[in-house]
């Protein structure tokens, strides 16, 4: 297997309107999906100096005394920070994770006012954001929630193709994602000595995400790895200021294991700070997803009963932060 095994999709033609162009990429985008589960886009129409601002943000967040970082520390919605080594991955379906990740990170999601009705009413993952001061990091808030802004209207601009790629009208996702959840993770892995690195110890372990699609913006330094249907291990093609894509548990169940949701893990082996700052990205809080109609038929009934974010993602949480727990009576999806 090689690097060319990661399809490359251009939006270009899609983005202008082209004619056809609609349906050609999302037969490149099913290929990719039934295949390989991920996919790099350029000609996405995100500025290069948005990224790169999202990348400083990351930066600056983390350069931070670590007692401002454990003023922010994640709470019960997995907004806020998450120091080193303060997540196993075990989640997993495909290693058995036991030691901590070798990274630290904050979770941003879509930022609520503390007088936001679903706050008051203090849904699970329905809470303000956890932010630095502005004297501490002056412009970073701002920064954080144009590149969400940014993230969110491209990832709602691929869900036509995402409809087209499962024989549904283009317009089919519409209602699910009328006001989409997310999380920004703000990950700093740092050089970890080789001598300090346990066995079966990564960056980020094995794992597949949790939502329905990721975007993540390419670093400079490599470290991700991605496996294959058939086992083998291999490295998305580096293409500067261009977005991996990938395909999470929820689409996965919800296209009735249609869609792959692909292993992935980062090992960093580069003697420098490596930031990552994944977007995942998901239908509306109260969005019931049932098995899509063109992905189950005779002798192929739904695999997985009907699951809404909230409870799917407590589960997910639940096995891999400490500080996620269900509470009595709340609803939670079986893995
Ligand atoms: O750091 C990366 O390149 C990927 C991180 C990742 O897979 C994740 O945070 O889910
Ligand atoms: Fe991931």
């Amino acid at each position: 297997m090689t690097r060319r095994d990661i399809p490359v999709l251009d939006l270009g033609p899609y983005r202008t309107g082209t004619p056809g162009a609609l349906d050609a990429l999302a037969a490149e985008l099913r290929h990719a999906q039934e295949n390989v589960g991920f996919f790099v886009v350029v000609n996405h129409g995100v500025p290069q100096a948005r990224i790169d601002a999202a990348f400083e943000s990351a930066r600056r967040f983390h350069a931070l005394p670590l007692e401002a970082k454990l003023a922010l520390k994640a709470n019960e919605h997995n907004i806020g920070y998450l120091p080193f080594k303060g997540s196993t991955t075990r989640s997993s379906r495909v290693n058995v994770n036991t030691k901590p990740n070798l990274n630290e990170a904050l979770f941003v999601k879509r930022d609520l006012a503390p007088d936001h009705p679903d706050v008051l009413a203090g849904k699970r993952y329905k809470a303000p954001n956890q932010w630095p001061g502005e004297t501490a990091l002056p412009g970073f808030r701002a920064d954080v929630v144009a590149y969400c802004d940014a993230m969110e209207a491209l990832a709602k601009s691929l869900l036509p193709l995402y409809a087209r790629a499962l024989d549904l009208p283009a317009d089919w996702f519409d209602k699910a994602f009328e006001l989409p959840m997310y999380t920004l993770r703000m990950t700093h892995y740092p050089p970890v000595p080789e001598a300090e690195i346990e066995d079966n110890q990564f960056a980020i372990a094995p794992h597949t995400d949790s939502g329905f699609l990721t975007l993540l913006a390419q670093s400079d330094i490599p470290g991700l790895a991605i496996r294959l249907p058939d086992g083998t291990w291999i490295e998305p093609p580096m293409i500067p200021g261009s977005f991996v894509v990938n395909t999470g548990d929820l689409a996965h169940r919800w296209t009735n294991e249609r869609f792959l949701s692909t292993p992935h893990r980062v090992v960093h082996r580069t003697p420098r700070d490596r930031y990552a700052i994944p977007f995942f990205f998901d239908c509306s809080y109260d969005h019931v997803m049932e098995c899509i109609p063109t992905c189950t038929g005779p002798g192929n009934p739904p695999k997985y009963p009907p699951t809404t974010y909230p409870e799917y993602q407590l589960w997910f949480g639940s096995r891999n932060y400490a500080h996620i727990a269900p509470k009595a009576g709340e609803k939670m999806a079986a893995g």
